[in-house]
């Protein structure tokens, strides 16, 4: 199939629906069970086949072809505005939310196409979650910031204690904040922020944990923290991470995917991928000339 037959099948997708819309549809990927699967490379947990997205005319990115394995690091890298927050936000169906964005080609996770009719978005996030580039707690004590979505999704845990405390632990959180879980989050610091903004993700239970740029708001220190953690996170998660800093993507990730926007006759700069193989392969012997020049610093 052509891309142009493979778009007419899948058609646009209007970025205007709400979540609500799809409150009562159900998203039922149980019979699959990912975490057997060694995460060994993308085993088409996620494959994301000629996807492009439009802001009103302007086609931010297009024809992104990637597959994500299974708990493993994938990293999305390039220079600003080669559409790397766009392609993670359609992960989740993020950019539903913004007026104007559409989405074209097609995104599975476990083989179900996830801008299909029948998809609970509720449920898409609950399953893939997503921290971004500054920490956002929302106003509430630490305990209710973890507690919020498996509240909002409908969780009906045993107990939401252990659900708190074991998304705290597993975001490296939990010795630091055990006494004070009722205290106003806005009393953390920066980065212990940012890992209750993933313990906030953890809590519900998701496979896979999008992240935007996590640690550009944070210092050196507070930026190895979450790296470590993120290595610990990818034995249990997913992690497709979106990163300025090339050094991260090659310290933390498995798989890179390069982007680029180079501007076309019209001067458009759409986004496009340039390549997409394992770190190593990226960051030691690039095939694209652009790859190196970038991963090199020569342009971006
Ligand atoms: N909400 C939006 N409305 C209109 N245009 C947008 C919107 N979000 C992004 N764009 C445009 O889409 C293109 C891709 O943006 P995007 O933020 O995805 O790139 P990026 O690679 O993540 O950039 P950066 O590294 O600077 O964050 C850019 O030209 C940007 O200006």
């Amino acid at each position: 199939m052509t891309r142009a037959e493979r778009r007419s099948v899948s058609g646009d997708r209007r970025g205007t629906e709400t979540d609500g819309q799809h409150r009562d549809l159900h998203f039922d990927v149980s019979h699959h069970t990912v975490r057997d699967v060694p995460g060994t490379g993308p085993d088409g947990m996620i494959s994301v086949r000629d996807l492009g997205v439009r802001y009103g005319g302007f086609l931010a990115v297009d024809e992104v072809d990637l597959d994500f394995g299974s708990k493993e690091i994938t990293a999305l890298i390039g220079p600003s505005g080669c559409g790397k927050s766009t392609v993670l936000r359609c992960l989740n169906r993020m950019n539903d939310l913004i007026p104007g964005a559409t989405v074209h080609g097609r995104i599975g996770y476990h083989g179900v196409d996830i801008y299909g009719p029948s998809v609970d978005v509720i449920e898409l996030r609950r399953r893939i979650g997503m921290v971004f580039q500054k920490p956002n707690p929302f106003p509430k004590s630490i305990y209710d910031n973890v507690a919020y979505g498996p509240r909002v999704t409908g969780m009906r845990p045993a107990s939401m204690d252990e659900v708190v405390e074991n998304a705290l632990r597993a975001a490296a959180l939990w010795d630091e904040v055990k006494d004070k879980l009722k205290q106003n989050a806005a009393g953390l610091s920066g980065g212990q922020q940012q890992r209750l903004c993933i313990a906030r993700a953890i809590a519900t239970s998701p496979e896979v944990i999008l992240m935007d740029e996590p640690c550009s708001a944070l210092d050196p220190i507070a930026t190895a923290k979450i790296e470590d953690l993120m290595t610990e996170l990818a034995t249990t998660f997913t992690i497709i991470i979106v990163t300025h800093n090339m050094q991260q993507a090659a310290r933390v990730s498995q798989r890179t995917a390069f982007f680029t926007a180079e501007a076309d006759e019209h001067g458009e700069r759409t986004g496009r991928l340039v390549e997409f193989a394992t770190t190593e392969h990226i960051f030691g012997n690039p095939t694209d000339a652009r790859t190196e020049a970038y991963i090199t610093g020569r342009f971006g």
